[in-house]
């Protein structure tokens, strides 16, 4: 699925503001952002419920409507309101009915962690349970491409588990999905691909280790244990010499009881000058977390303004 250019605004708000992106078959992409970020609004599009006022979408080679009308998308929307006296057998049932090849409706409960309740009505379900009964509808059309807006919100941990267990089995079998989320771990975890979004931008695209590198590498440590036993300057002093703020990419410096923390954007190289130097006592080096990255690529000064997506290719 693609979108060229994609514009969405309403109003002064560009929701979707010129989003260029390819999906492949069998890709599992997160849609990462914070509230507000234009991630439901994407979505919409792709499901065709909703039209670009600039550029197009396209969902397997077809406009996302009759995509969606030949039954090739399942989809999980977060706003979805049950059907009073409807029970959720009946329901995922009569989804199925609307598919061409649906897969059987018991599968569909089991995977989604419903056959518990399934005789009973949607109005009664709390909203974990309605949620679970969500991803069984956008399941039992066995569609190929599966659309997922914030799956987990309203999920504990168990349920969460189970829900990504049978999310990841969908993906096996070759099938594409798309799910938004505003958690970091989720993404990286249950993603092929990360695409971070940002005022209706897309602002980087790839994988978490790959959002980790490019949004500032990390964070390497040392001692700086001062004199040795003979009374020599020792690595404190030449720490000063070599001027650690002046080593291949380091970024900032700070010295706190005798020890330096450097904040790097090429681990690699910091670390080879560092040796160089005989800079290595109690050296570590640790990678940025994705909460670095993902505050680094979406913060006010961050990479949106005016430019085009942070390039992971290169990293
Ligand atoms: N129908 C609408 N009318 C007016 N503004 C809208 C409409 N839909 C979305 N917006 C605005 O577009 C922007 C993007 O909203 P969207 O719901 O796509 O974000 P989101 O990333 O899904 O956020 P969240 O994580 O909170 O669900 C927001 O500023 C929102 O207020």
């Amino acid at each position: 699925m693609s979108f060229t250019g994609a514009v969405r605004a309403f109003g002064p708000v560009r929701a979707v503001d010129g989003v260029d992106l390819e999906i492949a078959r069998g890709e599992t992409v997160a849609l990462l952002g914070r509230n507000g970020a234009g991630k439901s609004t994407a979505i919409s599009l792709l499901l065709g419920l909703d039209e670009p006022d600039e550029g197009g979408v396209r969902v397997f080679g077809r406009v996302p409507a009759q995509a969606v009308r030949a039954g090739l998308v399942g989809a999980m929307l977060q706003d979805a309101r049950a059907v009073p006296r409807v029970t959720v057998g009946e329901l995922v049932a009569f989804v199925a009915g609307t598919y061409p090849a649906p897969m059987p409706v018991a599968g569909a409960l089991e995977a989604a962690g419903v056959t518990k309740f399934a005789g009973r009505r949607l109005d009664r379900l709390s909203g974990g349970q309605a949620q679970r009964v969500r991803f069984a509808v956008a399941l039992v059309g066995d569609p190929s491409l599966i659309v997922l807006d914030e799956p987990t919100a309203a999920l504990d941990v168990e349920a969460r588990y189970a829900f990504w267990d049978a999310m990841r089995a969908y993906a096996r079998r070759g099938r594409t999905v798309l799910f938004s989320t505003h958690h970091l771990e989720e993404a990286d975890a249950n993603a092929d691909r990360i695409v971070v979004v940002d005022r209706g931008r897309v602002v980087a695209d790839g994988s978490g280790a790959r959002l980790r590198r490019a949004a500032g590498g990390g964070l390497v440590a040392l001692d700086l244990a001062c004199s040795d036993a003979n009374g020599q300057a020792g690595q404190a002093g030449q720490a000063d010499s070599a001027g650690l703020a002046g080593l291949p990419g380091v970024v900032s410096v700070e010295v706190r009881g005798g020890r330096a923390r450097l904040r790097t954007e090429d681990p690699d190289a910091t670390v080879v000058a560092l040796a160089g130097l005989g800079l290595v006592r109690g050296l570590e080096v640790a990678p940025a977390s994705l909460d670095d990255a993902f505050l680094a690529l979406t913060s006010a000064d961050g990479p949106t303004r005016g430019s085009a997506r942070t390039s992971l290719e290169a990293v």
